[in-house]
């Protein structure tokens, strides 16, 4: 059989959790639609509370959706759940490993859940490639918990599914497991895996994804290839604290978005890509400022939210 299209595909995603105690109900996902073609690095960006986990936990089988559909690997998760859920390997935020198995035994057991048969299984060549290798024997207490982490993506691999989901891959993670995780997600990807990841960070979206997209308020802001998305965040302010307190913007610096700030700072905005910043350096100097200090900012994910939503008003 062809690969299909798009490895995932939901349309009109609801989700609403029933009030418990004093927590009222809570719409979780408010309409999700999104096709994420097969063969993608798909990154699903958002802040605390989106509703990335939510979307993942319904196509993972942990989560009932409220409405709405969804397939996995051309597959309705309604009526095909068991062949859907085969397609995905999810790798879940908390670090759920049975202290008494080793993660040899740990891959086999999940190998046997899943009916992959003796002969196919990869056991020690996932745990070969996650630098697991040597502590194949290790009960997982004795795990550090990098390893702990790795031995949770090893899980979601040993039935060999199309789709990988990393639910916040990194988070606690340092930077040399990072780099492993990375390393190992863009050589599954060369192999062929769909790869979708969640994440709050846009430097870890840009550097890994080819497709993004950003949910807010359990609903899609923005899904474009990511230089196109990053090309609309292509501004950087420039902070400038003069010696001498300024009073207003100069004259000379008319036609840029420069604005006074309370602190005395002089915000100046600007384009990456057309402007540089020796460049607005030296038209301040003209402009007879002389510089005490200086600093830049870039945009971040609720200036992304702002434009984005802005932009789409
Ligand atoms: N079991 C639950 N019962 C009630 N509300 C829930 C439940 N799980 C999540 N929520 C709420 O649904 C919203 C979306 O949560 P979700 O975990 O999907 O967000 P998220 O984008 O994954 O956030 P994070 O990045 O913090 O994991 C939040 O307001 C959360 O409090």
């Amino acid at each position: 059989m062809p690969d299909p299209t798009y490895a995932i595909e939901v349309r009109d995603l609801r989700k609403t959790y029933a009030a418990a105690g004093k927590m009222p109900e809570k719409q979780a996902l408010n309409g999700i639609n999104l096709a994420i073609p097969t063969g993608s690095i798909f990154g699903l960006l958002g802040p605390n509370g989106a509703g990335k986990s939510t979307f993942i936990n319904i196509l993972a089988g942990l989560v009932k959706k409220t409405s709405g559909t969804a397939r996995i690997w051309g597959l309705d998760i309604d009526q095909s759940p068991r062949q859907s859920r085969a397609a995905i390997g999810v790798v879940n935020q908390e670090v759920v490993a049975d202290p008494f198995f080793t993660p040899f035994e740990m891959l086999e057991l999940m190998a046997g859940f899943y009916g992959v048969p003796k002969a196919e299984r990869r056991t020690v060549e996932i745990l070969t490639a996650l630098g697991l290798a040597d502590k194949k024997d290790a009960y997982v207490r004795q795990l550090s918990g990098g390893m702990k982490r790795r031995l949770m993506v090893a899980k979601a691999l040993v039935h060999n599914p199309p789709v990988l989901i990393l639910d916040e891959p990194t988070a606690g993670v340092d930077v040399e497991l990072r780099r492993l995780l990375w390393d190992y997600v863009r050589e599954l990807h060369a192999q062929g895996t769909t790869i979708i990841l969640t994440t709050h960070y846009l430097e870890e979206a840009e550097e890994l994804c080819d497709t993004i997209a950003i949910v807010n308020h359990g609903e899609i802001v923005a899904c474009e290839p990511t230089p196109q998305l990053l090309s609309r965040l292509d501004y950087k302010t420039l902070v400038i604290y003069p010696k001498e307190p300024l009073t207003a913007v100069p004259a000379d610096l008319a036609g840029m978005d420069a604005k006074l700030r309370q602190d005395g700072g002089l915000a100046i905005t600007f384009r990456t890509s057309e402007t540089g910043i020796g460049r607005l350096l030296e038209r301040v100097r003209t402009a007879g400022i002389s510089i005490s200090d200086l600093s830049t900012e870039a945009p971040d994910l609720e200036d992304v939210f702002i434009s984005l939503t802005s932009e789409t008003a």
